[in-house]
């Protein structure tokens, strides 16, 4: 029997955290962090997503700021949103939901919110921070992983991790994470020969794929950690059920220790979305506070 890693429970523990920390600011400094979530269309996961990401702020002291545009929303339209969010002082975190209707120019978009705010850590400076290993906003999802793994690993170093997919909101942040991790990392993806093998080398699995079931207990070496990334609702006996990339049932006795679905990773994905809303909102906050220093330096103290 493996372990589970509950991310139901993980991730409360994380939102309390955040809570305190919150309240912290909120005391210290007036400030209450904000988070603004834009949505275009009404993609039924998205709308999940989003009201999720809604009872969470609450339960964070965060307050969440909701756009809802039309399905046939246009860039410029868009472009304004995120340029009115960018500049509100009030506003610290921006997410713009995806996938983007297909009008829509995802890269485009992504790139027009102020980095401070870049709380999904999707814009190419982020992308670029973590690549090169500077501090930066990282990839909720990632980063939920890799508090998952640290529950079951004090150190990640010398371990053999295998990353399958290479999207660039899960599998290529995860793969740098893990790197940074000093972890030996593979990622593999639709073009990759003879994944099972590779995966059978892994001690750490992270499946990130969008396919239902697709890992099984014979790519599984004994005693590894499986991450399940996938969220993926398909029907069974005519009722729709959510279920990961791996098949759950035939993995769980061979793995050391394995994420379920739901309540896995998804449950940890928001609660860093607010841990990230709450480090935006401190480095503005310190930001701000430099910036008043050089327009108006303190006196120098006389020396002598
Ligand atoms: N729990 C959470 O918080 C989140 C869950 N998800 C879920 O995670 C999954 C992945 O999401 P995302 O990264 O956005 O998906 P994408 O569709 O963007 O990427 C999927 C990746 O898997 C690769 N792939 C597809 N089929 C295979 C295959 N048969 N064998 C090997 N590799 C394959 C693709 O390869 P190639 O690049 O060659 O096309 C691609 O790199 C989805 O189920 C999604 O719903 C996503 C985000 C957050
Ligand atoms: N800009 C942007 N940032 C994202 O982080 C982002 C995104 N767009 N688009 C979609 C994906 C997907 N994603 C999930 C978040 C939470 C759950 C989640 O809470 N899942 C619950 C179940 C939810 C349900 O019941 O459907 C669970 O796994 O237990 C799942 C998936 C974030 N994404
Ligand atoms: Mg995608």
């Amino acid at each position: 029997m493996a372990r589970l890693i509950d991310g139901k429970q993980l991730s409360a523990q994380v939102l309390v955290e955040v809570a305190t920390e919150v309240q912290q600011l909120k005391a210290e400094h007036g400030i209450t962090p904000a988070l603004a979530v834009v949505l275009v269309g009404d993609d039924p996961a998205s709308q999940v997503y989003v009201r999720n990401k809604v009872l969470r702020a609450e339960e964070a002291g965060i307050r969440s700021i909701e756009h809802r545009l039309e399905a046939d929303t246009d860039q410029q339209t868009l472009n304004a949103v995120v340029d009115q969010l960018n500049k509100d002082p009030e506003v610290h975190g921006i997410l713009v939901q995806l996938p983007l209707p297909k009008q829509l120019d995802e890269a485009q978009i992504i790139a027009a919110i102020n980095p401070a705010k870049d709380v999904d850590g999707f814009h190419p400076l982020s992308v670029g921070a973590l690549a090169s290993g500077q501090p930066s906003l990282v990839p909720c999802t990632p980063l939920g992983c890799m508090i998952m793994l640290q529950q079951i690993h004090n150190d990640l170093s010398g371990k053999h991790a295998v990353v399958i997919g290479r999207s660039n909101i899960v599998g290529k942040p995860m793969a740098a994470l893990l790197l940074q991790a000093n972890c030996t990392v593979t990622t593999v993806h639709s073009h990759t020969q003879n994944i099972e093998a590779l995966c059978r080398q892994a001690d750490i699995v992270v499946a990130a794929v969008g396919r239902p079931e697709l890992v099984k207990a014979d790519w599984i070496k004994t005693g590894a950690t499986v991450i399940d990334v996938g969220i993926n609702a398909v029907e069974v006996d005519g009722r729709r059920k959510l279920v990961g990339d791996v098949d759950f049932a035939s993995v769980e006795p061979v793995a050391e220790a394995i994420t379920p679905v739901p309540g896995g990773v998804g449950p940890m994905t928001i609660a860093c979305l607010m841990k990230n809303t709450l480090t935006a909102a401190r480095a503005q906050l310190a930001s701000v506070a430099s910036k008043d220093i050089e327009s108006n330096p303190e006196p120098t103290a006389a020396v002598g």
